[in-house]
């Protein structure tokens, strides 16, 4: 069987009062109704900070640029039918209010709070490197 290897770039955007910003994947979207960081799978021939600049933009109407995504942890998780690797870049700098432009709805949660919204199995680890940073 061939390994399908699927590279997701995803952002933590980080508020003045140090909360994380989460997204609930809409119905009818595998996973749904999971709670999960902004981003999105990289398109072949695209760069994971293109990616996610593309996908912030894209999800929230968020502007933001290379420099300021700053790589934080990833997570690497053998899902049944794909092998995820997502980088989680931390980003506090951005122009424009996010909002939900696919429907999803919107949370500013702080870190220690994460784990009572129901998230993707990849994201467990992730929260830690969370906490200890914020
Ligand atoms: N953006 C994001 N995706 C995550 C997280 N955790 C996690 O397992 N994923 C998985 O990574 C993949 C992200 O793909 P996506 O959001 O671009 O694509 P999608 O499933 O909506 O599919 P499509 O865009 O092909 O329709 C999904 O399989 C999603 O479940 C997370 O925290 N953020």
């Amino acid at each position: 069987m061939t390994l399908k290897l699927v590279l997701v770039a995803a952002a933590a955007l980080v508020d003045a009062d140090h909360r994380v910003l989460i997204a609930k994947r809409p119905e009818g979207k595998a996973m749904a109704g999971l709670w999960e960081f902004p981003g999105g799978k990289v398109e072949a021939g695209e760069r994971p900070e293109e990616a996610l600049l593309r996908e912030l933009h894209e999800e929230l109407g968020v502007e933001t640029q290379t420099a300021c995504l700053a790589p934080l942890t990833f997570a690497s998780h053998a899902y049944d039918d794909f092998h995820l690797l997502m980088p989680l870049y931390v980003i506090r700098r951005w122009t424009g209010h996010p909002k939900p432009r696919e429907g999803q709805d919107l949370a500013w949660v702080r870190p220690n709070q994460l784990r009572s919204y129901p998230m993707p199995e990849a994201d467990g680890p992730l929260i830690a490197p969370l906490i200890d940073l914020l």
